[in-house]
């Protein structure tokens, strides 16, 4: 019998929606005011879901506490109050919400307590991006 487990964490972080390949032109055409060179900010949403069996003793998937010490250390401290465009790999790679909710999986794939199903980011109150890692 395998279980799912959603757990949401909150994280504040600045971005500038802009890519190198194109000129300056190019770049205001297509990313608008996120393109603004002095950046802004998100308070973005992220839930992780995992799943696995529940444990015939605890009733868990897995401890909430180790996932939780998991996203301090790999997400929370990585990213929040930060700058995205100066953390890897956004310093190649623009800092859209999908390529996030992409680092986000990488970063969390190798939690060993349970299997990641999908990483969902919400950037603000009206867009969100699911990513299941295909
Ligand atoms: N495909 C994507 N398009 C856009 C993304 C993205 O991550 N993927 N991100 C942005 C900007 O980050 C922008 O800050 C959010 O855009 P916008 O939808 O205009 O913002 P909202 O209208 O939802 O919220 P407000 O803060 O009220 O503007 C743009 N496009
Ligand atoms: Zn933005």
């Amino acid at each position: 019998m395998k279980a799912h487990l959603n757990r949401r964490y909150h994280l504040s972080a600045s971005h500038r929606l802009h890519a190198p390949e194109y000129d300056e032109a190019t770049n205001r055409a297509i990313f608008g005011k996120c393109n603004n060179p002095f950046g802004h900010g998100h308070n973005y949403i992220v839930e992780v879901s995992m799943s696995g069996p529940v444990d015939p003793v605890t009733g868990m998937v897995c401890n909430l506490a180790d996932l939780d010490a998991f996203a301090a250390q790999h997400l929370l401290e990585r990213f929040d109050h930060q700058n995205l465009n100066t953390v890897a790999p956004f310093d190649g790679v623009v800092p859209t919400t999908e390529n996030f909710a992409i680092e986000i999986y990488r970063v969390f794939q190798p939690f060993p307590h349970a299997h990641l199903e999908r990483v969902h980011v919400e950037e603000t109150g009206n867009n969100s991006f699911d990513y299941a890692g295909q």
